[in-house]
């Protein structure tokens, strides 16, 4: 068995309490450009239910981290997992991703949507009740119509997140889905996110929000150069961060690294 996929033994000491298998894991997964490791020796297992909230600095990889683990982009290093074998193809059927700014086809919002579900081969016949139920959820009934692209940035990130859960996705990868919308939107949004997780849904999601972080996250990842500086329940990371680089992010000062 290659190195990357054996299984990680406990360290010496560690709970025995058995967790559930990973759904998604990064073994030492790195992303290495002309030399530079922008991903750096990742360690991370996602468990099915749970939502992770990944934080970190501008430039600290969060972005490379949720396109190599949605597997948009290989590993230089290391190796992604799905349920304890390599991501291909078929695994990431299983998943969905939204990003900051969605890009919607020139079509209406209705078809958007369907379309989702003609790429992952459901029947024509089959997808009517489907959208229309993911258009309601998101409230969007009333804009089914109307052209996706000529939606507000609010109704558009809706439309994006219905688009992803209409394919009933087991994980749901969000890069800062709320970045650029206003009070109301983010919490149309973070409603959104809410139903998939109370559905069952495990999310991964980046965000710069401390307030968003401590409302969605049971876990949170502190990325700090591409490596994973804290990991932990929400709770215990964010009352009581243990590295001087989140310290610093969480008070709002500035970070130099030591020379
Ligand atoms: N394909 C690429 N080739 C070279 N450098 C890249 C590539 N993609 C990203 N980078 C660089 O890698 C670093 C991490 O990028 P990334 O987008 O993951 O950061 P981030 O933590 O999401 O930042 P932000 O909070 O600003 O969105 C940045 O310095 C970025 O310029």
């Amino acid at each position: 068995m290659p190195e990357a996929l054996r299984p990680i033994a406990p360290e010496p000491g560690a709970s025995v309490v058995p967790l559930a298998a990973p759904l998604v894991e990064a073994r030492d997964v790195t992303f290495a450009v002309r030399g530079r490791r922008l991903v750096d020796g990742v360690r991370l297992a996602v468990r099915p239910g749970r939502s992770t909230v990944v934080l970190g600095a501008n430039g600290a990889g969060k972005s490379l981290l949720l396109r190599l683990l949605h597997g948009l982009i290989a590993p230089t290093g290391g190796a992604v997992l799905w349920r304890g074998s390599p991501l291909d193809r078929a695994a990431r059927r299983h998943q969905a991703m939204v990003f900051q700014r969605p890009v919607m086809l020139r079509r209406s919002a209705r078809a958007n949507v369907a379309f989702a579900l003609g790429v992952r081969g459901i029947a024509s016949r089959d997808r009517a009740a489907r959208v229309d139920e993911a258009l309601e959820r998101a409230r969007l009934t009333a804009l089914a119509a109307q052209p996706a692209r000529l939606l507000s940035g609010g109704e558009q990130q809706r439309l994006a997140l219905a688009r992803a859960l209409v394919t009933e996705p087991e994980l749901l990868f969000l890069d800062e889905p709320t970045a650029s919308l206003d009070p109301a939107s983010t919490h149309a949004i973070e409603g959104l996110i809410d139903d998939a997780r109370a559905a069952g849904v495990t999310i991964v999601m980046v965000t710069h929000d401390r307030g968003q972080a401590e409302r969605l996250a049971d876990d949170v990842v502190f990325l700090h150069r591409g490596r994973v500086a804290e990991h932990g329940p929400a709770s215990r990371v964010l009352d009581a961060p243990q590295s001087e680089p989140f310290r610093a992010w969480l008070d709002g000062r500035l970070y130099l690294d030591p020379a």
